[in-house]
């Protein structure tokens, strides 16, 4: 029997589970009732889905939480969260509710300049392709005026074009390098057919256009998000734990392999508000790393100060959110967090966004430096275990209150478990 098949796309649900389970998941009947299950019984609410995406057989679904109590700007919000990880809205909640009291976050838009380029080959002399350029500029905004003009109104558009020579890393490699303004939106298929645009525009014979693409490379939109407070109102061992957490910080600057689950850590609280508002995470995800290895080492994203008694924690992103367009407001639940979050601009959510990163990254700073990591996050991961295990809802009932502030592990678990079921 043949695994591959000729135009599966083509095939509806129904054959392409059919055939899915006939030739992949034969040894596995569960499947087909899976899918099933997963599947929304509003079949208009089922159609949206299945149009999101090719190919697809059903649903997969992500625990949709919010994290209350952050206090931005002095605004109150309460944050929406899709994530699998335990222990990552908890640690949200808890360091929001620790720095309502401290006078909240302070956020601030450093930038909004997103970037797209026009990758060519020319061999010729730089001189001539230069004068060309600029002789063919004008004609290369003009070109773009019907795809600009709705966002021009908006304020925003195409800000400049600007001709790279990139000979010296590549033999022959130019760029049309362009920047944009996109306000409220992402920007990425704007952007994309602009640069097609420009670069049907500038094709001629001498130059081979290689490829026109926007870049998730962002350093010129960039958010900042700090919390600040006396050392004395960081609780008992204030100075103590300002030091330490001032320390983790510092090793995070000059040690890559910390560097990455630190900034891991900061994902948590970022990728979490920018699924459930529907943005493009991928996008997201590579733009902040990139920028974590700006200076040609991998790096902390945030950062701390301790002077003259004020302790000072803060993180500089670049974040490409839209809240319009992309899955925005068409996703359903995207759509409500977005009313949740009164319905920000893409400044706004940049901040918020920014915000989640920085609370998470508290959180696990604040519970690496104190307890360690494994006493709260496996105590909010106890239930996952339990569930893996089988346990049912008396057992999990009886076995949080017995394993309450104890050592947490698969196997303690396990036995306590198996202890339970002898007794
Ligand atoms: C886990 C906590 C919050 C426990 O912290 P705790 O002090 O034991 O919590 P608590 O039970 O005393 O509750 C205090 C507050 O915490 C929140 N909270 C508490 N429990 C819940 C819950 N079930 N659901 C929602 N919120 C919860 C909530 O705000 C609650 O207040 P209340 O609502 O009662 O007024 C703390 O230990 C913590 O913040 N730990 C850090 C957890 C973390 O960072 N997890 C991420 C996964 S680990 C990782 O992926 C990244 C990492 C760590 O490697 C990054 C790095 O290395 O830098
Ligand atoms: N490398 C990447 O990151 C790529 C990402 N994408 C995808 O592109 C999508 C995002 O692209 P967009 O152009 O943002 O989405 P889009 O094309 O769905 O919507 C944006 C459009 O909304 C309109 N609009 C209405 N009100 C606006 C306002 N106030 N401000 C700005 N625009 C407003 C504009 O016409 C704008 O072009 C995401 O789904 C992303 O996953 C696509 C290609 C590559």
């Amino acid at each position: 029997m043949s695994k591959t098949i000729t135009g599966f796309s083509k095939l509806t649900k129904e054959e392409k589970t059919t055939w899915l389970i006939k030739n992949f998941l034969s040894d596995y009947p569960e499947s087909k009732p899976i899918l099933n299950q997963y599947l929304n019984s509003n079949t208009k609410l089922q159609q949206l889905h299945d149009e999101f995406i090719e190919n697809s057989i059903s649903n997969f679904y992500l625990p949709f939480a919010i994290a209350p109590n952050f206090i931005i700007n002095d605004n109150a919000y309460v944050l929406p969260m899709a994530i699998e990880e335990s222990s990552v809205v908890a640690a949200a909640s808890l360091v929001a509710k620790f720095w309502s009291k401290r006078g909240g976050f302070k956020a601030e838009v450093l930038s909004t300049t997103k970037i797209g380029q026009v990758h060519f080959m020319y061999a010729g002399a730089y001189l001539n392709l230069e004068t060309y350029f600029n002789s063919i500029k004008p004609t290369l905004l003009k070109a773009t005026e019907s795809i600009t003009k709705n966002m021009r109104k908006r304020g925003g558009g195409i800000l400049d074009i600007e001709l790279r020579d990139k000979t010296s890393d590549l033999d022959n490699y130019y760029q049309l390098h362009v920047t944009f303004e996109t306000k409220d939106s992402m920007g990425a298929n704007f952007i994309n057919s602009c640069l097609e645009t420009i670069a049907n525009t500038f094709r001629k014979d001498d130059v081979e256009i290689v490829m026109s693409i926007l870049s998730n490379y962002i350093p010129d939109c960039l958010v900042k998000a700090e919390v600040s407070c006396n050392i004395d109102d960081l609780g008992e061992n204030g100075v103590e734990f300002a030091n330490k957490f001032y320390q983790a910080v510092q090793i995070a600057h000059v040690e890559p392999h910390r560097a990455v689950t630190h900034n891991k850590g900061i994902m948590n609280g970022i990728d979490a508000v920018v699924i459930a508002t529907g943005n493009d995470f991928r996008a997201v995800e590579a733009g902040v790393h990139a920028y974590a290895a700006k200076s040609g080492k991998y790096k902390s994203l945030s950062n701390c100060s301790i002077d003259n008694g004020i302790f000072k924690f803060w993180i500089e992103i670049p974040l490409a959110l839209g809240t319009v367009g992309g899955l925005t407001t068409l996703h359903p639940i995207s759509k409500l967090s977005l009313n949740l979050l009164q319905n920000p601009s893409a400044k706004e959510l940049m901040m918020i966004v920014a915000v989640a990163g920085l609370a998470q990254n508290f959180a696990a700073l604040k519970a690496l430096t104190t307890t360690g990591i494994q006493q709260g996050h496996m105590k909010m991961h106890l239930n996952n275990i339990l569930n893996q295990l089988e346990a049912t809802k008396e057992e999990k009932k009886t076995l949080i209150k017995t394993l309450n502030n104890k050592q947490i592990t698969h196997n303690i678990v396990n036995n306590a478990l198996q202890q339970l079921r002898i007794k």
